[in-house]
Order: C-alpha cells, then sequence, then structure tokens
C-alpha cells in the first residue's frame, strides 16, 4: 500500500510542480489532504489535483496574512503555508519521492507575489482575527465555489466542493476565483466589515467570521450596526429589492456587490429556513467572494458535514429527471444549500429529505409529483396541490406527438408558473361526463366504414353533425368557409344565434340563492369526429383533433404585461389544428368557488364554459355544466393569450368521444394564414366591463385597433363617448369563470 501511496504521491507533486508548487511547499497540504480524505486519492486526484492545488494556494495565503503584523493571530505559528505539520503525522505519506522544481516557468504560476501590497485577498478586520477565547481545536472551514459552467451546468458541476483543517490561527479563509490568475491581481484590502447595508435586515453587513469556526458551535454574528445612508451612494429603495444592490465600503474605496435572492428563491419548505442573506462581494483585481448566511434555531443546530449537504442538494436535483429544473437560478441553488444545512444541522427534531423535494425556486421535483395518470384528478384543495418542473425543452414532458419548448429568449432561466402538464381532460370531482360506447347509437357513428371516411363516395354517419359534409379537408385542415363561420360568431355575436336557459347554471353558479337571468349562450357550430365505435381507422381523415398536436409550437414569454404566450415555429395555413385547451372538468360553481379562491391569491383561473351545445329553454343540472379549467391541470393551451376581434385562432367545438353535447373538446384551428413566429391569439369573447363579482377582468394588453378591454377604451366608454355595444356575456374567457 505504501508502494502505491508513494507512487500517487510522486504523481500528485509531479503535478503541482507543474503549477509552480515546489515540493516542499505541496507535501505537507497532500498529507493534510490524504488525511482528511481519509486517505483516498480520489477526492486529491480529481480535476486534475485541483482540491490540492487549491489547497496549497489557500495555505500561501493564509501564510502571506499571518506574517502581515495586523492579521498575526494570537499565537500559534503559521499555518500550513510552510508545512508545519503536528508530530506525529509525517509518517502517513513515507517514502515520497524528492521532486525537483523544473527551471522553467510553469504555465501559470500561483506563487504569491512578494509583497502583501500586491496580492488580492478578502480578510476580516484585525480585530476578528483573533481567536474565540479559549480556541485551540482544529477549526474546519467549509467553502462553496461556484464554479463557472460551460456547456450544460450541472448542480455537481456548479458546485466544487472541498474541505480544509485548518489550524485555529487559520481566521481568514481565502476565497480565490476557480482558477488562479496568471497576471498578478491589483493590490486590494477588502475589509468586509467595511461594506454596509443598504436595507436593514435584508443585507447585513459582514460579520465576524471567527465567531462561527467551531464546527459543533451554533452561527453567530455580530449586530447589524445601523446604516449609514448618508455616505452610501447606492442606497437603493426597497422596491427595488430584487436587483443586485451596490455596496461601498466604508472608504469608499472596494466596492462590494449584495445580490438579494429573488423572493422565489427565498420560497423554502417548511422548515422556514431561507436564505437570509447572498453577498456578493468582488474586488478590482477580478477576486469574487460569495456568501451565504442562513438561519436555524441555534439551540438545536449541530452544524452538518457539508458533504452530507451537498449529497441532500444534489439529490433534490438528480430527482428532477435528469435536466435541471427550468426555473434553476443560482439563488435557488444557494437556496437549496442553506436549506439542506439547517435540515440536517437540525435533523433531529426534522425528517430527512423525503420530506421535502423542493429544487430550483421552490417547485417540487417531478419524482414526488403525484401527476394526473388518472382520468381523475385529486379532490384536494389545489392551493396545497405540491409544485411541478416544467422541462424547457418540451412542457409537456413526451405527452404530445411534437417536443414543445419554452423559449426563453431572456436567458435568465425564467419559466412558467407551475402546473401539471395533461394533454387530453380529466375529470375533478363532481361534473358528469357520459363517456360510455353505449351511449353511442348507430345514428352517431360509422361502424359501416373502412379506411379514411373523407375518400369514401358518401359521407359517413359523423358528418351529419357538420350538416352531411366533412368539417375536414383531406389535407387534414378545416375547411375556410367552416372556419369564417366560427370566427364570425366571436366577432359579431350579436349576429348569430343565441339561448337562454331558463335558469342559467352560470348564474347559479355566482349566486345560487338568486340567480340572474340567463344572458344567453351562442349556439357553435360542432364538429363530430369518429370515434371507437366507428369502422374507419385511425388515418380517417375525419380525425384531426383526437390525433393530438402536429405543429411545432413554443411557449414565451411575451415580455409586454401579458405573461406567457404560445406560438408556432413554422408557417400555419388557415385551419390547422393548433391544440386544444385542455384542463380539468369541473362544474361552473366548482370553478366559481375556485376562481373566487384563486382571486384571493392573485391568481386568474383559467376556465372555459363548455356552453356551447346548451340548449334553448331547458334547465340544466349543475352537474351538466362543464366548464374546462387549465389553470392547475392543463396543456398548451392554456398558453393562448386573448386578441380582441382580430385573433389568428377559432375554437371550434369537436366531439369525439360522446354524442352528449354538454362535453367536448375545446379545439383551435387558425382562422387565417399565420407566420413562422407569430403569436397565436383567441378572442375570448370577454365583455371587459361585466362585473363579476370578486373575480375580476384582466386589463386588455392584446393591442389589436379593435380591442375592447385596453384601459383607455373602457374609460371612453364610462365617459360615454365610446360605441360600446352594450352589456355582453362573456363565454369563453380562460382568464374569468
Ligand atoms: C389562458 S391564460 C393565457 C396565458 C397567460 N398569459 C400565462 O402567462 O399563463 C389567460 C391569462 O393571460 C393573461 N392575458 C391573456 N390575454 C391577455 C391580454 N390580451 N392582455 C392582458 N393579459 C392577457 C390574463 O392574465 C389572463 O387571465
Amino acid at each position: 500500500m505504501v508502494g502505491r501511496n508513494e507512487e500517487k504521491a510522486r504523481l500528485a507533486l509531479a503535478a503541482m510542480n507543474k503549477l509552480g508548487f515546489g515540493r516542499k511547499q505541496a507535501t505537507p497540504v497532500l498529507k493534510r489532504l490524504f488525511r482528511l480524505f481519509d486517505r483516498q486519492w480520489e477526492p486529491i486526484e480529481a480535476d486534475s489535483y485541483r482540491a490540492l492545488a487549491e489547497a496549497i494556494l489557500d495555505d500561501q495565503l493564509q501564510s502571506q496574512s499571518q506574517s502581515q503584523p495586523q492579521h498575526q493571530p494570537n499565537g500559534g505559528s503559521g499555518g500550513g503555508g510552510g508545512g508545519n505539520e503536528a508530530p506525529g503525522q509525517e509518517e502517513e505519506l513515507d517514502g515520497m519521492p524528492e521532486i525537483s522544481t523544473p527551471s522553467t516557468t510553469p504555465s501559470f504560476r500561483a506563487t504569491p507575489p512578494q509583497s502583501s501590497s500586491s496580492r488580492t485577498h478578502f480578510r476580516a478586520p484585525a480585530s476578528a482575527s483573533a481567536p474565540p477565547p479559549g480556541s485551540t481545536a482544529r477549526g474546519i472551514v467549509e467553502r462553496v465555489v461556484l464554479a463557472p459552467a460551460p456547456g450544460a451546468p450541472s448542480p455537481t458541476a456548479l458546485l466544487t466542493k472541498h474541505k480544509q483543517m485548518m489550524d485555529a490561527e487559520f481566521q481568514q479563509p481565502a476565497f480565490f476565483p476557480k482558477h488562479p490568475n496568471p497576471q498578478p491581481p491589483q493590490p486590494v484590502d477588502m475589509d468586509a466589515s467595511g461594506c454596509w447595508d443598504v436595507q436593514p435586515g435584508l443585507i447585513l453587513r459582514s460579520r465576524n467570521r471567527n465567531r462561527n469556526r467551531n464546527a459543533s458551535s451554533s452561527s453567530e454574528f455580530n449586530a447589524v450596526p445601523p446604516p449609514d445612508r448618508d455616505r452610501n451612494p447606492h442606497h437603493i429603495s426597497g422596491s427595488d429589492k430584487n436587483r443586485a444592490i451596490q455596496h461601498h465600503n466604508r472608504n469608499a474605496e472596494m466596492p462590494a456587490v449584495s445580490v438579494e435572492p429573488t423572493s422565489s428563491s427565498t420560497l423554502i419548505n417548511g422548515t422556514g429556513s431561507q436564505v437570509q442573506e447572498i453577498d456578493v462581494a468582488s474586488s478590482p483585481g477580478g477576486e469574487v467572494k460569495l456568501s451565504l448566511k442562513c438561519s436555524a434555531d441555534p439551540s438545536k443546530l449541530n452544524m452538518p458535514d457539508l458533504e452530507a449537504v451537498y449529497k441532500m442538494v444534489e439529490d433534490k436535483y438528480h430527482c428532477s429527471d435528469k435536466l435541471l429544473p427550468p426555473d434553476f437560478s443560482i439563488p435557488g441553488l444557494m437556496a437549496e444549500i442553506c436549506q439542506s444545512v439547517v435540515q440536517l444541522g437540525t435533523q433531529h427534531t426534522v425528517e430527512h429529505i423525503t420530506q421535502s423535494r423542493t429544487v430550483g425556486n421552490g417547485s417540487t421535483s417531478k419524482c414526488v409529483e403525484g401527476g394526473s395518470a388518472s382520468s381523475t384528478t385529486a379532490p384536494q384543495p389545489h392551493s396545497a396541490l405540491s409544485r411541478t418542473t416544467h422541462d424547457v425543452h418540451d412542457i409537456s414532458k413526451g405527452q404530445e406527438n411534437v417536443k414543445i419548448p419554452i423559449a426563453n429568449e431572456s436567458g435568465r432561466g425564467k419559466c412558467p408558473p407551475s402546473f401539471s402538464y395533461v394533454p387530453g381532460n380529466e375529470v375533478f370531482q363532481n361534473g358528469i361526463v357520459n363517456i360510455s360506447l353505449a351511449q353511442i347509437g348507430a345514428e352517431d357513428c360509422c361502424a359501416d366504414c373502412f379506411g379514411d371516411c373523407l375518400s369514401a363516395p358518401v359521407p359517413c354517419a359523423c358528418a351529419r353533425v357538420t350538416g352531411g359534409a366533412y368539417a375536414y379537408t383531406p389535407g387534414g385542415l378545416v375547411k375556410p368557409d367552416f372556419i369564417d363561420k366560427c370566427v364570425s360568431m366571436n366577432r359579431v355575436p350579436e349576429a348569430h344565434h343565441k339561448v337562454f336557459c331558463k335558469t342559467c347554471p352560470l348564474e347559479r353558479s355566482r349566486d345560487k340563492a338568486s340567480p340572474e337571468p340567463c344572458r344567453g349562450h351562442l349556439v357553435r357550430k360542432f364538429i363530430k369526429e369518429c370515434w371507437s365505435k366507428c369502422g374507419c381507422s385511425m388515418r380517417c381523415g375525419n380525425r384531426v383533433v383526437q390525433r393530438g398536436i402536429r405543429f411545432n409550437l413554443e411557449v414565451f414569454s411575451t415580455g409586454n404585461g401579458r405573461g406567457w404566450g404560445l406560438r408556432t415555429q413554422n408557417a400555419l395555413p388557415k385551419g390547422a389544428f393548433v391544440c386544444e385547451y385542455a384542463g380539468e372538468i369541473l362544474t361552473c360553481a366548482e370553478v366559481h368557488e375556485r376562481a373566487v379562491e384563486n382571486m384571493k391569491n392573485a391568481r386568474y383561473t383559467h376556465a372555459v364554459v363548455l356552453d356551447a351545445g346548451w340548449s334553448s329553454g331547458g334547465s340544466l343540472k349543475d352537474e351538466e355544466a362543464l366548464c374546462l379549467d387549465g389553470t392547475f391541470y392543463g396543456n398548451v393551451g392554456r398558453f393562448i393569450n386573448h386578441r380582441c376581434r382580430d385573433s389568428n385562432l377559432a375554437m371550434v367545438p369537436v366531439q369525439v368521444e360522446t354524442p352528449d353535447r354538454h362535453y367536448y373538446h375545446v379545439a383551435f384551428f387558425t382562422s387565417r394564414k399565420v407566420e413562422a413566429l407569430e403569436e397565436l391569439t383567441w378572442d375570448y369573447g370577454i365583455d371587459f366591463d361585466e362585473e363579476l363579482g370578486p373575480v375580476k377582468v384582466f386589463e386588455c394588453l392584446c393591442g389589436s385597433k379593435y380591442c375592447r378591454g385596453s384601459r383607455r377604451h373602457r374609460q371612453r366608454l364610462r365617459n360615454g363617448n365610446g360605441n360600446g355595444t352594450g352589456k355582453k356575456r362573456s363565454r369563453g374567457d380562460p382568464g374569468q369563470d
């Protein structure tokens, strides 16, 4: 074993030698690391001996700071830089071969410059350098280096980790960039205590690091001095709290930057642990120091092993299905680390990570997501549903025929709010959807057909719904005249036939005791597709919607206040099926309840009323008055934004599984040719002036010249000088109930 160690040590020292570290300097550090890593070579050899090189660099810096009188710790010998070893620890790597230092200049030399004024370091104030009273034990300094992430980053790649045993005298852990800078850095004296706060309570002044050196002691920081705003030229008000904040140190020579985590990155799990502070300090020499502060009940906290913390965080990310969650962010990752420190550090009171699998900015990873594989979604309150991460490469996670990426032009890793992707509708709770083969009579299907109904000489029974002619062309498009009629229904609803319920379930859902009179429901044109009882094949031209999305779509951030939107990657002809609006099938009453609840949480309910087949004079039972809610379970249809009048999509009710018109598919077809990358929009048919009690209608930002929901337009109507058409009912608005 000694022979193997000898050889390993020889190679390690040779590698260090190439970096300009002599044997004398490298050997003691190597010995320390060897012991620290339980005599394992793997962590030492990893990344071309990176841990070793960094530890040597640390030693160099430490020994330099030790040599500075103002930072000389009280007593104790120099640190590891000179290779001082505790007695009795020499023998571990006996037989280490002598390696001569080459006289040639190495590719980069990490040897510190001669004078302390020409090096860069971060150091605690002199007063903070003294070891805590009575402290003689070796402390553990644990460092997290956020490494640059070339290519697709992984949490493991982002975190380079090593631990370094340090003597108690080593009070000033130095922070380095990942690679030593070949150019000697500019002289910097980074007195962290010189950084001030601009936001008391949010960003704290740097603290006495020495207090937190004992691994088993609880965290203790210096009290926060009041901010000296007069002296701070960069005071930023609370409204700017998500921005990077410039701090200046007291002598205003060395800038430091403090970055607060965004509010979402501090939304952590039930342990209540959050990143209270993320400080980023930079020096003109290009060095950057990051520090995290999180807090836990000091009476319960025992500093956990950093490896365990890393493992906990890595486990969470591995659970996010190989890809990083789309809402991945560095502050989110830091939050995970803080959270894991606290969780592990207080493990005797908090269960291990099975309780919490949050990743990124608080989204729950897929591996614990309940999902919705069954045809009925869970009846628990949705506010309590766990959150789902999105796959930026395909928001449908493989559930559609095509991948539907989330375009992220801003490059900031932004992501749509969490919801569970379902390619088709799911019954929530009380809604009755009568889907049974027995219900499909001979008149509702074409059992005798074969192959493609569209190529048969006589249209089949399924075409009866569309007047005996198929709505689709052999090329799979909806015929232009059919689409035009659907469009016209949205553009001039008053010119189309409406039915009026005796007692309207929509009104009942809002006020059961004394519902308002029905405001009418447009009688829409349906398409009936062939289905299971039909004799034709799946390739029959009368099966379009049921075959799913065919065109390449993408979800994108509109960037103009309308949130996320849907667009096509390629040009689309008129009449092309884009997608359906899928979601939970709820009764109108259930949706209204949800909408009111969501409103309290400043969240819109994305629901569409399935009233296209409500018949005249009837009195629909509550459980038959259905809606589709895509808020929590939905497909890409939930991203289609509203555009007043000249939208490029038309909504068509399509019957697939049942002739019962209380339930149908809400299918979107292009109402005209659409250009590549053009946003896909639909006129929700909203009356923006309608009062819906607690449920608010959004202010329309569609930009159409026909816009009826902009603030200006509504103001004009209120002032009486608009040409409003009077009150009309909003029916298909996925932005309200
Ligand atoms: C079905 S969702 C559409 C997707 C949504 N933009 C998102 O980010 O999830 C409907 C919601 O989008 C927003 N929205 C849609 N069209 C809009 C428009 N023209 N102007 C302003 N907001 C709009 C409203 O908040 C509405 O409640």
